[in-house]
């Protein structure tokens, strides 16, 4: 048998053998330690009525050693109360197994649990990466390495005290926005536009009133006043990293780095352009001086400065917050919950599984070399140390369902109806073109909310999510059951969104807005400035060295590219389901995303600053990096 081969095996039976339920595949084991990866097996039944019938037994695992695979008919789920519980008990067998190669890990306290494996190698086969991406993902990481080398060797006697200077890293293929970033990063609208639709849309929210820890000095009431028109307007808003206060910052080769957790304030003009109006670094200590309000007023290099500590803590909770909590660790839980309590041929497995794969191995790879002890965050993130664990339970205990839901997430932060918000638009498109094709799947399945109701399989599977997985996320207002297939249709379209449109929106912009460090610094080495005296002397010793941004640069590289096996949103080749039914509701899905996507095209062809993140082609059909 080779690689994508197909085999005619023809067997004569004599006897009716009735409805075929279960196909049973064995390897022989010889000599080699060979695995072969089973698609599906179809069986054509020639009746009497010289009719033919297609039979298909939907497998995509992995058969190895001498085991006997035992693979029910694709329709089994429908027929599970009938032909004397077979499917029932098959199906309890399977999980029963699945418990055993699942199982729920706490890699740290605090956080959403995860799979327990040490290292990827400890994950099932059937979970991990295939050869081709495990080639691509590693032989790609040793080159950003090489990289790193040569532009070290590069920088060697060069100067590192002047912004250009960081052009001396800044070669190799660049996308055309990261570019344009290099360009434009100082200026005020290019740092407000990022708060919309740049690599974190997940933290801007329109201001409901001033905001507490917002104290403005009697000197700057013409700011307050500025602020409280912008406030009756309906046109302020906010972005606050107050989830960083307090957080212990990173040493590094025995430096100290330094932290912030700024509050910017920013106004929507008519013509769409978000622009900041005054940026708080630090939030008011009592027993200390008020902390300064840094303005577009200030001296350049203050201004400046003043904005990179923002951009260095969006760094932080975009990468800890929106991108490995609330996409990957959030996925893992989907994951885990899914193997554990769904059997193979229950409709949200076959609708969810093709959304979760690669998950686990990427994850676990985070674990052992990116926010590991001496990963990545030690190594060059000024939250690294041990402060980015702290940042990830503290944005656990946070974490709710709604802001997992854009239409909720959307409405609770003010950005619905923005013109110029275009993540919030496409968001909004994705999530009900999703929302469609997850109905049209559950209700071929549950005929009414008594179905769900008394489904045990998928009630054990939320309640697992929410009380083990998200560690008693039902406070948050995550569910520990379905009482209606709305309920259920809003619970795995969240799954779905999250595991696809959403880490695409969130992890491809690093490509983009992370390669020209000054503009998302990974750590800054002196303490945030409390006056506005700001030299460029202290912007160069305050933004990263040339090792740390080299290593920023090939790790964001390296995350943000497009990966070459890589499966468009909803053009997953595994048919798990069969019949006319589910066919129909994929092909409207794949035609909803298709209008998107010529949408978006048009759009962008219009605009000095194209969003493309969340354009169908270019979103991904699971979180693989
Ligand atoms: C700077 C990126 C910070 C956070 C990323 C957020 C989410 C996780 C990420 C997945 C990462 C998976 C694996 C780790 C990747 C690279 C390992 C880096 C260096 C290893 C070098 C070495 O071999 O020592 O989502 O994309
Ligand atoms: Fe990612």
């Amino acid at each position: 048998m080779g690689r994508y081969r197909m085999e005619d095996f023809e067997v004569d039976v004599s006897e009716d053998l009735g409805p075929l339920l279960f196909v049973k595949l064995r390897k022989t084991h010889l000599l080699l330690k060979d695995a072969w990866f089973c698609n599906h097996i179809t069986v054509w039944v020639f009746q009497q009525s010289m009719e033919e019938k297609e039979v298909v037994f939907p497998c995509y695992r992995w058969v190895q050693g001498d085991g006997i695979i035992c693979l029910p008919e694709a329709t089994a789920w429908m027929m599970r109360n009938e032909v004397q519980g077979l499917f029932q008990k098959h199906g309890e067998e399977e999980l029963e197994e699945r418990r055993t190669l699942y199982r729920w890990a706490t890699w740290k306290e605090g956080l959403p649990l995860s799979v327990a494996a040490a290292s990827e190698k400890d994950l099932p086969l059937d979970v991990r990466f295939h050869e081709g991406k495990k080639i691509d993902f590693e032989g790609t990481l040793a080159a950003g390495m090489m990289d790193i080398a040569l532009k070290r060797l590069y920088t060697l006697l060069s100067s590192w005290n002047s912004l250009e200077d960081f052009d001396q890293i800044f070669w190799g293929s660049k996308s055309a926005l990261a570019k344009r970033v290099r360009q434009s990063w100082k200026e005020d609208d290019f740092f407000g536009y990022q708060f919309l639709n740049g690599v974190n849309p997940t933290l801007l929210r329109r201001s409901t009133s001033l905001p507490t820890r917002l104290v403005i000095p009697p000197e700057l009431e013409g700011l307050q006043a500025q602020l409280e028109r912008k406030l009756q307007e309906g046109c302020l808003f906010e972005a606050d990293f107050s989830l960083l206060d307090g957080i212990q910052a990173n040493v590094i080769q025995g430096e100290r780095q330094h932290l912030a957790a700024p509050l910017v304030m920013l106004k929507m003009e008519p013509d769409g352009k978000l622009l900041p109006m005054a940026i708080q670094l630090q939030p008011p200590c009592s027993g200390s001086p008020d902390p300064p309000l840094f303005l577009p007023s200030d001296p350049s290099l203050t201004w400046l400065l003043a904005k990179a500590w923002v951009r260095n803590s969006d760094f932080q909770l975009h990468e800890l917050q929106a991108h490995l909590l609330k996409t990957h660790l959030v996925a893992e839980v989907f994951a885990v919950a899914t193997m554990r309590c769904l059997p193979g041929m229950h409709p949200i497995f076959k609708l969810l599984i093709p959304h979760l794969r690669y998950t686990l191995e990427i994850n676990t790879r985070a674990r052992t070399k990116l926010i590991s002890d001496g990963g990545i965050f030690d190594q060059v993130v000024n939250t690294g140390g041990g402060g980015h664990l702290d940042v990830l339970r503290k944005a656990t205990a946070c974490l709710t369902y709604r802001s997992l839901c854009p239409p909720d997430d959307l409405a609770d932060r003010g950005l619905l109806g923005i013109p110029s918000a275009l993540y919030a638009h496409d968001a909004l498109r994705l999530w009900d073109i999703i929302s469609r094709y997850v109905q049209g799947t559950v209700h071929l399945y549950y005929s009414e909310d008594e179905v769900v109701q008394s489904d045990p399989e998928v009630q054990a599977w939320c309640q697992e999510i929410t009380e083990i997985g998200l560690c008693g996320a039902q406070e948050r207002g995550f569910p520990v059951s379905f009482q209606s297939r709305a309920e259920l249709c809003h619970f795995v379209t969240m799954c779905i969104f999250t595991c696809t449109a959403q880490h695409s929106g969130i992890n491809q912009g690093q490509l983009d807005w992370y390669a020209w460090v000054p503009n998302a610094p990974c750590t800054m080495r002196k303490p945030p400035p409390t006056t506005k005296d700001v030299t460029l002397e202290m912007v160069m010793a305050t933004l990263p060295n040339v090792h740390q941004a080299c290593l920023q640069m090939t790790i964001a590289w390296h995350l943000g590219r497009f990966q070459p096996d890589m499966v468009p949103l909803g053009h997953h080749k595994e048919e798990y389901f069969s019949g006319p039914g589910y066919k129909a509701v994929l092909k409207r899905f794949q035609e909803d995303l298709n209008t998107l996507e010529r949408e978006i095209v048009a759009r962008n062809e219009g605009l000095d600053l194209p969003y493309y993140y969340l354009q169908p082609s270019r979103i991904e059909n699971s979180i693989t990096i």
